[in-house]
């Protein structure tokens, strides 16, 4: 049998806010401000969410998990993830790799991307080495150089 792949890309943005908890790859970065959302915002899963999505053609996260649900308020990304995840196992895919990158003039990511990178390959079930999550600031321009939002943007690749 040949086995058949699909690529799928994700992108999120959530605005920088005070008084709200910043969590990335579902991992709680100390920071001055946190992500505003209906769930706790993390970009990073909702992109990768929105990747397997996109690559098996079933839609996007807010399709799946309506923003006007109060069900998903403050809902933890890592249980969004793992049920849209449960839908593409379902129809026979597995994840070969994921490749993000966390769009952020601050805080520095990449102290935090192993715990992120371990959630994320525990989420999909895969090896650490399938899954690599990188930090890049905006130089400055723009409203993610001036650290109003935080973004991530994604790749994956699946196999069935
Ligand atoms: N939020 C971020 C941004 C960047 N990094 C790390 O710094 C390197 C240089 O970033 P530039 O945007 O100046 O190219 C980048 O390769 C990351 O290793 C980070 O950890 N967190
Ligand atoms: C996750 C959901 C649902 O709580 O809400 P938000 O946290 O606002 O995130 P967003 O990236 O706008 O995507 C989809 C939503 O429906």
């Amino acid at each position: 049998m040949i086995p058949e792949f699909r690529v799928g890309q994700g992108f999120d943005v959530h605005a920088l806010v005070e008084g709200r908890p910043l969590i990335l790859g579902g991992v709680h970065i100390p920071h001055t401000h946190g992500l505003h959302g209906h769930s706790d915002a993390d970009a990073l899963l909702h992109a990768i969410t929105d990747a397997i999505l996109g690559a098996t053609g079933m839609g996007d996260i807010g399709r799946l998990f309506p923003d006007t649900d109060p069900c998903y308020q403050g809902a933890d990304s890592r249980v969004l993830l793992r049920a849209a995840f449960d839908k593409v196992k379902a129809a026979g895919w597995k994840v070969v790799n994921v490749d993000a990158t966390i769009h952020a003039q601050a805080p520095k990511i990449m102290p935090y991307a192993p715990a992120m990178v371990h959630h994320i390959a525990q989420d999909l079930a895969i090896a650490e080495d399938c899954v690599n999550v990188k930090g890049k600031t905006n130089e400055h321009l723009g409203f993610l150089g001036r650290k109003e939002g935080i973004a991530a943007t994604v790749v994956v690749l699946l196999m069935r």
